[in-house]
C-alpha cells in the first residue's frame, strides 16, 4: 500500500467506481463542481428514521474527541457517540449505505452520530488522513485511507449548521432526511484538498447529523477512534 498522500491506482478505482455507482442511480443528485466529486440525495431517511436514530444520539452521545494534532481549543464542539453495529436497524442502515456507494459493508468504521447544540461547531478540516502525523500507523492498521464520506442530516435546523466546503465553493443547509456523499481523494486516487470543510456554528436550535466514512479496506478496529 501506498502512502495515504501519494496516488495510488487502487483508490482511484474504488472512487471511479462508486461515483459510476451514484450517476447511475435516479434518486442521486450530483452537485456538478469541478474541484470535488459530492453528490446528494433527498429524503433518504425518512421522518421515522430520523426520529429513532436521534434517539440513539441524545441516549449515548459524549462529549466528541479527535485525533491528537487536531487538539485545538473549539475545533469540535459537538457531542458524539458510535452508533451500535449489531443494532437492527443500524444494520440495515449499514447495508443500505454501503450499497448507494457500491464499497463493501466492511469497508465502512460504525456509523457515528453527532449533536451540535447552539454555538457548537466543527472547524475547517479533511476527513481523510495524512501520513507524517502520529496517528497514521494506527489509521493504517485500520483499514488505511478514508476514501468516502457519507453524511445524512436528521433534522432541519433552525438557523446555522451548515456544511460549508470553502474551496470548493458549495454550502449545504441541514435538511431532514438530507443525504451527502463525496469521494475524499482526487482522480489519481491522492487526497484531494478541494474536500475541506466545516460545520458552521448552530444559531439556533440543534443539529443532529450522523457520520459514515468508508475505508481502502475492511476496517479492524484497533482501540483508537478518529475523529
Ligand atoms: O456537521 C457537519 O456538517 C460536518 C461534519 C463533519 O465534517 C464530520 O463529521 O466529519
Ligand atoms: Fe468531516
Amino acid at each position: 500500500m501506498t502512502s495515504p498522500m501519494a496516488p495510488d491506482p487502487d483508490r482511484a478505482e474504488t472512487g471511479r467506481r462508486a461515483t459510476a455507482r451514484l450517476e447511475a442511480n435516479p434518486l442521486v443528485r450530483h452537485a456538478g463542481l469541478d474541484a470535488l466529486q459530492l453528490y446528494h440525495l433527498p429524503n433518504f431517511l425518512s421522518r421515522t428514521e430520523c426520529k429513532a436514530l436521534i434517539r440513539m444520539i441524545d441516549a449515548d452521545a459524549k462529549p466528541s474527541v479527535v485525533l491528537a494534532q487536531y487538539q485545538e481549543p473549539g475545533l469540535r464542539t459537538s457531542y458524539t457517540c458510535d452508533l451500535e453495529r449489531q443494532d437492527p436497524e443500524i444494520r440495515r442502515l449499514d447495508a443500505r449505505l454501503a450499497d448507494l456507494l457500491g464499497i463493501p459493508l466492511d469497508h465502512g468504521e460504525p456509523i457515528q452520530g453527532q449533536r451540535y447544540a447552539m454555538g457548537q461547531q466543527f472547524r475547517a478540516h479533511c476527513d481523510w488522513f495524512r501520513d507524517d502525523v502520529d496517528y497514521w500507523p494506527e489509521m493504517k492498521a485500520q483499514g488505511g485511507q478514508r476514501i468516502w464520506t457519507a453524511m445524512i442530516y436528521l433534522n432541519d435546523v433552525e438557523e446555522g449548521g451548515e456544511t460549508w466546503f470553502p474551496r470548493a465553493g458549495i454550502r449545504l443547509t441541514p435538511t431532514r432526511g438530507l443525504l451527502i456523499a463525496w469521494n475524499n481523494l482526487a482522480a489519481d486516487g491522492s487526497p484531494n484538498d478541494a474536500t475541506l470543510h466545516e460545520a458552521r456554528p448552530v444559531l439556533g436550535g440543534t443539529k443532529y447529523i450522523i457520520t459514515k466514512w468508508f475505508r481502502e479496506r475492511p476496517w479492524t478496529p484497533t482501540g483508537a477512534r478518529a475523529y
